[in-house]
């Protein structure tokens, strides 16, 4: 495999940032990595972890990366590349993993330097972990990796960069393709935002309840609720940038859930067993096509233990 970049930088070491710190060592994508966190403890488990060159400053971080790859929560991007753009090479490329996109482009177009180029994007691999420790270098391979070029940058330049952060991607194992950012949002809220909602809302409700139950909850989760738990132990500022900042198509979509929940809740009411069977039947067609599609694919450790 071809060495893509000679220095990239990576900033905020979490889960999806130390991921792309060990693939990109493991799959010869960057020749150095430099990191940086804004939080010390982060930074001195980076170290300990040994995934690249740590550094304490911002804008030393970047300095001279041709790629830079801002890994913190959607809502700090802002805070991320004001820290660090003074140091930013002339010519640079800038992508980010947030994941949504309309919010993250507003954000950082007025914010970024004319001389670099900007190319978002958004890995659909993660799991519920966070935290350095918690990133491994096969996190993203035969994942797909959505990129949201800015049609408005017509800058001779910005087509071959574009590439260049799908060669990156495929390097680390993604499959890449190109969307919208209105429509990436819209999409993700049904496949992501939504389901993470619903999870967190039926784990907190079993958690209020268990003080009537008095830890039944715990003691009988059949695995579909277990199932839920995990997804619910997702880090909760990152799901709370995502919701902050995806509004409109998240509320789109509740609304549209909410209503089929009302449906589903007047058939039981009524003993109407056909509409419950139609509808079952048809979720359970579509686990089918999901499993057909490959995008089950555990990663080796995916949802292991911490
Ligand atoms: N967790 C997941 O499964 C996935 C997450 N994403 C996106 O990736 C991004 C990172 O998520 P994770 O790695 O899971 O989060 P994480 O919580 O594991 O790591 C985020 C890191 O960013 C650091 N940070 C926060 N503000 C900062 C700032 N202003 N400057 C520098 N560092 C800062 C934090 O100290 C933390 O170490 C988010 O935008 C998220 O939406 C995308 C795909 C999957
Ligand atoms: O752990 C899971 O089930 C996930 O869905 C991981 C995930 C979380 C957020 C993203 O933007 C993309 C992937």
């Amino acid at each position: 495999m071809a060495m893509i970049y000679d220095r990239i930088a990576i900033i905020g070491i979490g889960l999806i940032g130390a991921s792309i710190a060990r693939a990109a060592r493991e799959f010869g994508a960057a020749n150095t990595i430099q990191l940086y966190d804004a939080n010390p403890d982060v930074r001195a488990r980076a170290r300990e972890l040994d995934l690249g060159e740590v550094i304490d400053d911002p804008e030393e971080a970047v300095a001279k990366a041709e790629l830079v790859v801002l890994c913190v929560p959607v809502g700090a991007m802002a805070e991320a590349v004001t820290a660090c753009k003074q140091g930013l090479k002339i010519g640079a490329i800038v992508t980010d993993v947030g994941s949504v996109k309309q919010a993250v482009v507003s954000a950082l177009t007025e914010l970024l330097p004319t001389y670099v180029y900007f190319v978002p994007g958004h890995p659909l691999a993660g799991t519920e972990h966070s935290g350095p420790d918690a990133g491994f270098a096969s996190l993203f391979h035969n994942r797909w990796q959505i990129l949201t070029p800015l049609p408005g940058d017509e800058r001779e330049g910005y087509g071959a960069a574009v590439d260049q952060v799908e060669e990156f991607w495929r390097a680390l194992g993604a499959n890449v393709d190109r969307m919208d950012p209105e429509r990436h949002d819209v999409v993700l809220a049904v496949v992501s935002h939504l389901p993470h909602l619903i999870a967190f809302n039926i784990v907190a409700m079993a958690e209020d309840l268990e003080s009537v139950t008095e830890s039944e909850v715990v003691k009988y989760s059949a695995s579909g609720f277990r199932d839920f738990t995990r997804i619910a132990a997702s880090d909760p500022t990152m799901w709370r940038d995502v919701f902050l900042n995806n509004r409109e198509a998240v509320l789109e979509v509740l609304g549209r859930f909410s209503e089929d929940l009302a449906a589903l809740q007047r058939a039981i009411r009524w003993g109407e067993g056909d509409t419950l069977y139609d509808l079952f039947d048809r979720a359970r067609r579509m686990r089918r096509e999901v499993i057909e599609a490959g995008q089950d694919t555990p990663a080796p450790n995916w949802g292991r233990e911490n």
